[in-house]
C-alpha cells in the first residue's frame, strides 16, 4: 500500500500578495513603516490597530491609490511582473480595475451616489473593457445578486439607499470582475449592528463559495475574528505581532495586543 500525504500549504503554496518593507510618509507623519506582509490564494488576512496605526495607508497602497516612499508589491497572477509601485498610471488602473476589488468605509468614495445601483457596477466592466449592453445588465445584476442586494432595488441611487444597502452595491462592483484581491476597508464601520452581522455574513458566504483572496482593514476585533484566518496587528505605522488569528486572540504577546484584545473582552 502506498500512503501519500498532502505537504502543508504554506509549503506547496505561493503567496498571492507579496509586501516587503513598505514605507509611507506624509510630511512629517510616518503612516507605514517597512511593513511586510504575505496573502496567500484563498486566505482573509486582517489588520487591526488604533486610529492612526497606518492600517487604511497601507490598504490604499495595495489598492495602489498611492505610491510608498520605498518598498514593493508583487501579486503572483499571470501576466503580471514586477513591482505595482512602479507600474504607470494606466497599467494601476487597469490592474485595479480587473485584478482587485476594494469596499471602503465611506461609500461616496467607492460609488457615484446619483447613478442607479446597477450602473454602478456596470461601470466598472465598462472601464474593463465590456461593451455589450446585455453582458453588462447580467454580469451587474450576478454581482448584485451575489452581495444580496435586493434586485428589485436595481435602478435605485446609492443616495436613496440605507448604509447596509450601500455597502452591498460596493461589494458587487468590487467582485464584479472576480478580482484575485478583494480590499475591505472598515466594511461594516458605522452600521447598525444587526445590519453589520448581515453584511458580515455576506461576505463570509461569498468567501466561502468563491475562495476569494481578502485583506480586511478594521479596529473592531469582533469582525476580525468573524472574518480572517491571520490577522496583523499595526501600531503607529508598524506591524507589531502578525499570527493566526486564534492564536494572537487567546494568546497575545505584545503588550499593545494584549491590551486592544482585553479591551474588547
Ligand atoms: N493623505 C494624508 N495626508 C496626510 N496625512 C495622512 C494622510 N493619510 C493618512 N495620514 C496620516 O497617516 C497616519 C495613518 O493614517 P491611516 O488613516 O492610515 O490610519 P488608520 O489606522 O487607517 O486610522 P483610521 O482607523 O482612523 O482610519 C495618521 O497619522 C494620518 O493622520
Amino acid at each position: 500500500m502506498t500512503l501519500t500525504l498532502d505537504a502543508p500549504r504554506i509549503v506547496t503554496t505561493r503567496p498571492l500578495v507579496t509586501l516587503r518593507d513598505v514605507t509611507k510618509t506624509y510630511g512629517d507623519v510616518q503612516a507605514v513603516t517597512r511593513v511586510s506582509a504575505e496573502v496567500f490564494p484563498g486566505e482573509v488576512l486582517g489588520i487591526v490597530g488604533e486610529s492612526g496605526s497606518g492600517k487604511s495607508t497601507l490598504l490604499r497602497m495595495m489598492n495602489l491609490e498611492d505610491t510608498p516612499d520605498s518598498g514593493s508589491y508583487t501579486l503572483d497572477l499571470p501576466d503580471v511582473q514586477g513591482n505595482l509601485f512602479e507600474l504607470g498610471r494606466f497599467a494601476r488602473r487597469m490592474l485595479c480595475a480587473t485584478k482587485i476589488g476594494i469596499v471602503y468605509q465611506n461609500p461616496h468614495l467607492g460609488l457615484l451616489m446619483k447613478h442607479s445601483s446597477s450602473g454602478n457596477v456596470a461601470e466598472r466592466l465598462l472601464i474593463a473593457g465590456e461593451r455589450r449592453f446585455s453582458v453588462l445588465r447580467d454580469k451587474a445584476r450576478a454581482a448584485l445578486a451575489a452581495s444580496e442586494f435586493p434586485l428589485e432595488r436595481l435602478d435605485a441611487p446609492p443616495i436613496e439607499l440605507s448604509g447596509g444597502m450601500q455597502q452591498r452595491v460596493q461589494l458587487a462592483k468590487a467582485i464584479a470582475l472576480e478580482p484575485a484581491l478583494l480590499l475591505l476597508d472598515e466594511p461594516t464601520t458605522g452600521l447598525d449592528v444587526s445590519v453589520q452581522a448581515l453584511v458580515l455574513d455576506t461576505l463570509k458566504r461569498l468567501q466561502q463559495d468563491r475562495n476569494i483572496t481578502m485583506v480586511i482593514v478594521s479596529h473592531d476585533l469582533g469582525v476580525i475574528r468573524t472574518l480572517a484566518d491571520r490577522v496583523m496587528v499595526m501600531r503607529r505605522g508598524e506591524v507589531v505581532e502578525a499570527g493566526l488569528v486564534d492564536q494572537i486572540f487567546q494568546d497575545p504577546q505584545h503588550p499593545y495586543t494584549q491590551q486592544l484584545v482585553h479591551a474588547k473582552l
